[in-house]
């Protein structure tokens, strides 16, 4: 199905299970206080601090108006006055409203000030807590479309976290300045409050509404944004261009940015101008009944029940009060749509890896005495229905160098994953030393395997960490960064770079410089040796290189890791031939097993594909 029709089922699905009601919408209010923790646990001092500004600045409108007042009866009471007028009183009043104004805007301030750098810090925490936990998570959960969503959600919403934050605060602050209102309103009229509520309801209903259709919309369309990151990521970045200025890709990635946002662009446009009216209609009816209530006060001062004073002061309140009350509610709906989201990381947070160590965790045998034995693995990806591979049984023994070989697809990244447990097998098991794998601590069992991926990393860092990564805990000991690179043949490029070791690689940064392929290949290869792993594993790691760099690093690396066990993925069968045995996987299924001799005198499927490469065909 192409990307544009699933853009058209996640919006019809909009209207249907994706659409949160409004009892949701509460619901999700349940994760505000988890989220105060977690805010609270960022920095105590700074919460207590925000919230102790906003209860001073929360006194203040209250305060404010009733010395306003005082000092409108008091500007009457001295018209009134013949003679010698005492003005004492009304310039203490004028002092003391000058000092309020003055105090509001500094808390003002304060507020913004500690609202930001709390943001700050906890949007720090957040990425910090994102990455760790993602690195406890399968591999295989990478993989999953929807887990991906959610993690694209939970990281994406940072920003939304932030103002949830200052948003929240600042209702309670606005609670307790209405309820100071109140009492005063109260005071003087009752009734007044009950046309209060009567004004801001239908404001508050529509706005609920509104935000839970544009949640559902900007929701079920995570995929789709997904897609529109992805393009215009491609569309513009250092790793890219060259294919898309060769291929003349720019007219055909912008179309399809384009069909995809103009999409998502009318949906939201035609729910922006919906909510745009209703909005409008709705806070006319709380704007007349403000006029209602203030003719009503008005009427009153003219027949002497209230005085001057007490009409600006109850006017004010009123229109203090609306204002507040609209602002409550309109972030209510505001603060349950981004409860909703707060969901979204919590959910991340709360998935559990697959692969988990046992309670009694074994540790790795040192050294490994018989090696590994695959009884009958068969293993297939998620979501799919082929069995990647399927009826292994094998037995690598300590000490071997095995090659995997096989045409693309056989299944030989898959039993090397296997192997290092990053994937657990669907059928059958894998033993250790006679034990189950799964039976080994986790972060052992990882730390005593070494494997260079095909698609390794490119780290845009400097050549020492792009080698230290192989074992970070070693990243400030120099000699043996170097000594990894000497073995890997990665030392004499390195030495040639401006700044050496300390040579940022790739080109995404300033004074970054980038590699060849076949020089970035034998800056990772230095990984494997960084590491005192038992088991190493090198996936395709010297595709890049020249036949007598692949030749010599390869004569190097058996010599080096002598007594080590290593598995070997190559396509080049003068490499493959110095393993001691080889095992020909075909379809996932093992096929032929032995050594280079013993399998040529077979005369099976890899001595024909021997035979070929020789001549110079393959
Ligand atoms: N993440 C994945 N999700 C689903 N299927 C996958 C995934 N990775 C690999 N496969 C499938 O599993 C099978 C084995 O793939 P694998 O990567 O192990 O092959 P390989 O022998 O390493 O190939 P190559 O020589 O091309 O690297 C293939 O059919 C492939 O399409």
């Amino acid at each position: 199905m192409s990307k544009i029709n699933k853009g058209e089922r996640a919006v019809s699905k909009q209207a249907g299970d994706e659409k949160k009601t409004f009892r949701e919408q509460l619901g999700a209010l349940k994760n505000l206080p988890k989220f105060f923790r977690l805010i609270w646990s960022t920095s105590k001092g700074m919460t207590v601090s925000n919230m102790l500004l906003r209860l001073v600045k929360a006194s203040l409108p209250l305060a404010l108006l009733y010395i306003g007042k005082l000092i409108i009866d008091e500007v009457i009471r001295l018209i009134d006055v013949t003679g010698d007028r005492n003005m004492t009183y009304l310039w203490a009043l004028v002092a003391l409203e000058l000092g309020l104004a003055v105090l509001s805007d500094l808390t003002s301030r304060g507020i913004t000030f500690l609202d930001s750098l709390l943001g700050d810090l906890f949007t720090n925490k957040t990425s910090i807590t994102l990455i760790e936990h993602a690195a406890t998570l399968d591999l295989a959960q990478f993989e999953d479309a929807t887990f991906y969503d959610k993690l694209e959600r939970a990281r994406r919403q940072t920003v939304t976290r932030v103002v949830l934050m200052s948003q929240v605060l600042a209702q309670v602050q606005d609670s307790v300045t209405i309820g100071f209102l109140a009492v005063g309103l109260i005071a003087f009229n009752p009734w007044l409050i009950l046309i209060l509520l009567i004004a801001v309801i239908p404001s508050f209903l529509g706005e609920t509404h509104f935000n839970e259709r544009s949640y559902s919309l900007s929701r079920s369309w995570t995929p789709e944004r997904r897609e529109l990151d992805y393009l215009r990521y491609i569309g513009a970045s250092d790793e890219t261009a060259k294919e898309i200025k060769t291929f003349n890709l720019s007219g055909f990635l912008a179309n399809r940015f384009k069909l995809l946002s103009d999409r998502y662009y009318n949906l939201n446009k035609s729910l922006t101008i919906r909510r745009a009216i209703w909005g409008s209609g709705l806070s006319a009816i709380g704007t007349f009944a403000y006029y209602g209530a203030y003719i009503f006060i008005l009427f009153q001062t003219v027949a002497g029940v209230i005085t001057v004073g007490t009409l600006t002061f109850l006017a004010g309140s009123f229109n203090n009060m609306r204002g507040l009350l609209q602002g409550i509610m309109t972030r209510f709906s505001q603060i349950a749509e981004g409860a909703l989201y707060l969901q979204d990381l919590f959910d991340f947070l709360e998935l559990q890896p697959q692969i988990t160590p046992p309670a009694n965790p074994l540790p790795v045998p040192r050294p490994i005495q018989k090696g590994f034995t695959f009884e009958n693995v068969g293993f297939k990806y998620l979501n799919s229905e082929k069995w990647a591979v399927r009826h292994l049984s094998f037995h690598l023994r300590a000490g071997e160098k095995l090659a995997l070989v096989g045409e693309n697809g056989a299944g030989k990244t898959t039993l090397v994953k296997l192997l290092a447990r990053l994937y657990e097998p669907t059928e059958g098991k894998i033993l250790l030393d006679g034990m189950d794998l799964r039976e080994y601590d986790l972060q052992d069992l990882r730390h005593q395997v070494g494997i260079i991926f095909q698609d390794y990393v490119r780290f845009q860092m400097t050549a020492s960490d792009n080698i230290a990564v192989g074992q970070i805990s070693n990243i400030a000991d120099h000699e043996r960064i170097q000594t990894s690179a000497r073995k890997s043949l990665a030392d004499p490029l390195i030495q040639r770079l401006p700044d050496g070791y300390n040579q940022v690689l790739g080109k995404r940064f300033n004074q970054g410089i980038d590699l060849s392929g076949g020089e970035w290949q034998k800056v990772a290869l230095a990984r494997a040796y960084m590491r005192e792993a038992q088991l190493l594993i090198l996936d395709e790691p010297t595709s890049a290189l020249d036949a007598r760099a692949e030749h010599e690093v390869f004569l190097r690396f058996s010599e080096l890791i002598k007594g080590k066990t290593a598995v070997l993925i190559s396509h080049r069968f003068s490499t493959v031939r110095m393993a001691d045995r080889i095992l020909f996987l075909e379809q996932g299924q093992l096929k032929e097993l032995g050594s280079h001799e013993e399998l040529l005198a077979q005369n099976g499927k890899y001595a024909e594909l021997f035979m070929l490469q020789a001549r110079g065909y393959l």
